[in-house]
């Protein structure tokens, strides 16, 4: 297979991401999964269980915007996530999913939603300019039915307008943005934010 120069700049820039979010401790073990969706609209993603802080070139794939290999190799078990997603939003260039512990975390205290109000960090989400905003980050049930909690996630992405992120329950967070550095500061922005409420909560202390 003859990758194009865009490939490798993005496989390079995905291994990269994966060594920082690893430094984090966002992605145990093999877990979590990244993708950037490339200027003919094919996919850089992952491939299934590799460990993401230790990404080679070889480790990321190319996919059609229906999952499909172009390269014969095996993509993540949750690239129907990514593809729902980047059918979804035409702008976003780039989906990040770490297991970190705070989402984690999140997920076992909070209900269905976490709302995030009244921070200065927001503004590292795309478009917000002020502390005066309120997001809410949706948790869904986690299912080993990709295509069946795919679909949960878009049925929800139908009645709401902003969307930084969700989280699925025990599992991970998912995040995207229109760059894979813009997905960057989604993530850490909203790792940090989940962070505040659980000490709030008194999951941690202050
Ligand atoms: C060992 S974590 C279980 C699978 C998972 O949730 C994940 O994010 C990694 O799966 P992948 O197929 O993308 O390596
Ligand atoms: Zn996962």
């Amino acid at each position: 297979m003859q990758y194009s120069q865009d490939f490798k700049t993005a496989a390079i820039a995905l291994c990269n991401a994966g060594k920082f979010i690893d430094s984090k401790g966002w992605v145990p073990a093999t877990s979590g999964n990244f993708s950037a969706r490339l200027p003919d609209g094919t996919i850089a993603i992952t491939t299934s269980g590799k460990h993401k802080g230790h990404l080679q070139v070889e480790d990321i794939m190319l996919i059609d915007h229906d999952a499909n290999s172009l390269d014969g190799k095996k993509s993540s078990a949750e690239t129907g996530l990514h593809t729902t997603l980047y059918k979804r939003y035409p702008t976003i260039q780039a989906i990040l999913h770490p297991h970190s512990i705070n989402a984690i975390l999140v997920s076992k205290i909070f209900g269905d939603v976490i709302v995030l109000e009244n921070y200065e960090l927001l503004k590292a989400m795309h478009s917000i300019t002020t502390h005066e905003t309120r997001i809410t980050v949706p948790i869904f049930a986690n299912d080993q039915d990709i295509p069946r909690l795919a679909h949960v996630v878009d049925q929800y992405l139908d009645t709401v307008n902003d969307c930084y992120g969700y989280i699925i329950a025990g599992h991970g967070l998912y995040t995207w943005g229109e760059s894979i550095l813009e997905a960057l500061r989604h993530l850490e922005a909203l790792d940090y934010l989940f962070d505040c409420e659980l000490r709030l909560h008194g999951v941690r202390k202050p």
